[in-house]
């Protein structure tokens, strides 16, 4: 359906909301539209006297029907006139670092699928990451393309902001700002628009203190937060605040967080979720992964059964390496986990 068709009868404040880019229409034609957020364009166009009109020489039909243009032609520039959801995403083959051609062919992954990407340290797990985030169009290194819903992603992807096709959490998270964590939070449901402002913000700090070792507050300053616990800000912000149909995770094991929690949290939603890990029970979390070689795809396994099952003995191991990992941490001997272990034997 054609958005643009009952614009005239939306409110000015909630036309400024939803398309941003019409204040500037209403700038360059000198429509003041200040205190008048409640009317409809239409009502706000009737509200001018027969002597402004005149004085003004404003041209109500004209300003009327350029808005709608200029509105429709804006949804078709950004692409926000098309569906939006986002069934799929597909991976066609580019090169591998020696040049040569990587003959996986395609791959498609669909909604609500997790995806693991395994391989060597320096073998182009992140590239491939970084591939989808840019969505590639044999313009990266690798050659490779990348589709949505089978069709070249449009440009809206790429520029817009706060409908981002690509949340992304990697390694690095270094904060620079002079923030509490209230208001770096506070900060991004500003820029999504969320309503409700208040319980988001409870609602993050919550899972993100469910992830982290040590707790943290709203009033904590965001430069002063641990490496895990800024990482468990990021992903209870990404998990809450994100309207991302893809998710891209890049090594989640290494940031002293609960990882399995994370990701159940990620994933919560239909969503497309990557991640790059070296982790067994992560990657048997994963429906497929893909198999990176010297830069290149090399092959792309399906999670068996036989590895599913296997699945629940890893995380009993993880269980007790996770206990260890509390002992070590609060400076207890160990010896009390390792007679639970042998008791267990
Ligand atoms: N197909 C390719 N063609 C050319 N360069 C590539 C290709 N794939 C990866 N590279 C380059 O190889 C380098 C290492 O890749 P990358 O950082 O993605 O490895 P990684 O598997 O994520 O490593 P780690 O496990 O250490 O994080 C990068 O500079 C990347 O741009």
């Amino acid at each position: 359906m054609n958005k643009t068709m009952n614009i005239e009868k939306m409110k000015i404040g909630e036309i400024a909301k939803e398309y941003p880019f019409a204040l500037s229409f209403f700038e360059s034609n000198k429509l003041d539209i200040e205190g008048h957020e409640e009317e409809t364009f239409e009502e706000y166009l009737n509200g001018f006297s027969e002597e402004d009109i005149e004085e003004w020489a404003i041209d109500i039909e004209k300003i009327r029907m350029d808005f709608v243009e200029y509105i429709s032609e804006m949804l078709e520039f950004l692409g926000l006139e098309k569906d939006d959801t986002v069934e799929s995403l597909s991976i066609l083959a580019g090169r591998n670092k020696s040049g040569e051609e990587e003959d996986f062919g395609s791959l498609t992954i669909r909604k609500s699928e997790i995806i693991s990407i395994v391989g060597p340290t320096g073998s182009g797990k992140s590239r491939l990451l970084a591939d989808i985030e840019w969505t590639a169009n044999k313009d990266t290194p690798t050659g490779r393309t990348i589709l949505i819903n089978g069709e070249l992603p449009d440009r809206k992807w790429r520029f817009s902001s706060s409908n981002k096709l690509v949340a992304q959490l990697s390694q690095n998270m270094n904060f620079v700002m002079d923030l509490t964590v209230r208001e770096f939070i506070e900060l991004h449901a500003e820029s999504r628009m969320v309503e409700n402002q208040e319980l988001v913000v409870e609602r993050i700090i919550e899972a993100a203190n469910n992830l982290a070792g040590e707790k943290f507050s709203l009033d904590t300053p965001i430069t002063s937060l641990s490496g895990g616990q800024s990482r468990a800000l990021m992903i209870a912000d990404t998990a809450i605040l994100s309207t991302s149909p893809i998710v891209l995770i890049d090594e989640i094991e290494n940031a002293g967080i609960d990882r399995k929690k994370a990701l159940n949290l990620l994933v919560g939603e239909a969503k497309i979720v990557l991640m790059a890990t070296h982790d067994p029970s992560l990657a048997l979390m994963a429906d497929k992964r893909i198999v990176i070689k010297n830069g290149g795809i090399h092959k792309v396994m399906e999670t068996d059964d036989k590895e599913k099952e296997m699945l629940s003995e890893l995380e009993k191991i993880d269980r007790i390496v996770n206990r260890l990992r509390a002992d070590l941490r609060a400076g207890k001997s160990m010896e009390n986990t390792i007679n639970i272990i042998n008791k267990l034997k």
